[in-house]
């Protein structure tokens, strides 16, 4: 198992992994950033805390929230992930998050976050960073196929008794979050992934044009040792 570099990240996005939104900023070291959405509920209320007055998510003292990531991922067989917390936001008194991305999976990704200070903690939807996930490459391919949880995991939603409003319904019924060649098509569209696409085709040039020099400079050495 090899945790996976920006570089390895970069090279992969489009091929072995799919994540839309894509923002270079939210890609680190060995690490992409992951937002949070709208739809966050408090675990015992089963309430959203979401107010779209002021855009924002709070999560009350002592209390667990439920958070959707905006960004929807896909990753392929030779894929996995760690979810973990980030420095910032442990250190305002939420807890630790160590979750696990299976291969093959598609769709957002459900975040239990518990507030263990005092103070209620904000989070404001597609801007602030709130956990961050780790890749790696698997030995050998997952045997696994497909997995059987669906995006967001409504499955656990609906087991813990939370009803979604219209929105949060359309939010989850998009078809990028379900499937895997609807969410490559919107990742096409991010701007960020643009240029990753336009730096490896300059490096694939870079590359030929350096293997194009060191072929003409063998076979003109071995010319000249065949005409002295
Ligand atoms: N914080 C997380 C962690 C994972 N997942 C997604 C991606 C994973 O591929 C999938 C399954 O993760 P787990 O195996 O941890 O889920 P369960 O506890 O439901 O186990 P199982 O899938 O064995 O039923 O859920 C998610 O949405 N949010």
């Amino acid at each position: 198992m090899t945790i996976l570099s920006d570089q390895d990240i970069r090279q992969e996005i489009g091929i072995n992994i799919y994540i839309y939104p894509y923002k270079k900023d939210n890609l680190k070291g060995s690490s992409y950033n992951l937002t949070a959405s709208q739809l966050a509920w408090d675990l015992s209320t089963r309430k959203s805390i979401y107010d779209s007055s002021q855009n924002k998510i709070t999560i009350q003292p002592k209390t667990t929230a439920l958070i959707e990531t905006n960004e929807s991922i896909w990753v392929s067989q030779k894929i996995s992930g760690t979810y973990y917390s980030r420095v910032r936001e442990v250190s305002k008194g939420t807890g630790h998050i160590s979750t696990t991305l299976d291969p093959n999976y598609i769709g957002c990704s459900l975040i239990a976050l518990r507030n263990h200070s005092q103070s209620p903690i904000e989070i404001t939807p597609e801007t602030d960073p709130f956990v961050t996930l780790i890749f790696q490459y698997l030995h050998t391919p997952s045997t696994k196929e497909q997995t059987r949880n669906t995006s967001g995991r409504r499955d656990l939603l609906s087991t813990l008794g939370i009803q979604l409003n219209k929105e949060e319904t359309e939010f989850l019924d998009r078809e990028f979050m379900n499937n895997k060649d609807a969410l490559l098509n919107k990742l096409l569209e991010c701007d960020d992934y643009k240029i990753i696409q336009k730096n490896e085709s300059k490096k694939k040039k870079r590359d030929l044009n350096k293997y194009q020099i060191k072929r003409k400079t063998f076979f003109l050495k071995n010319n000249n040792n065949i005409l002295f």
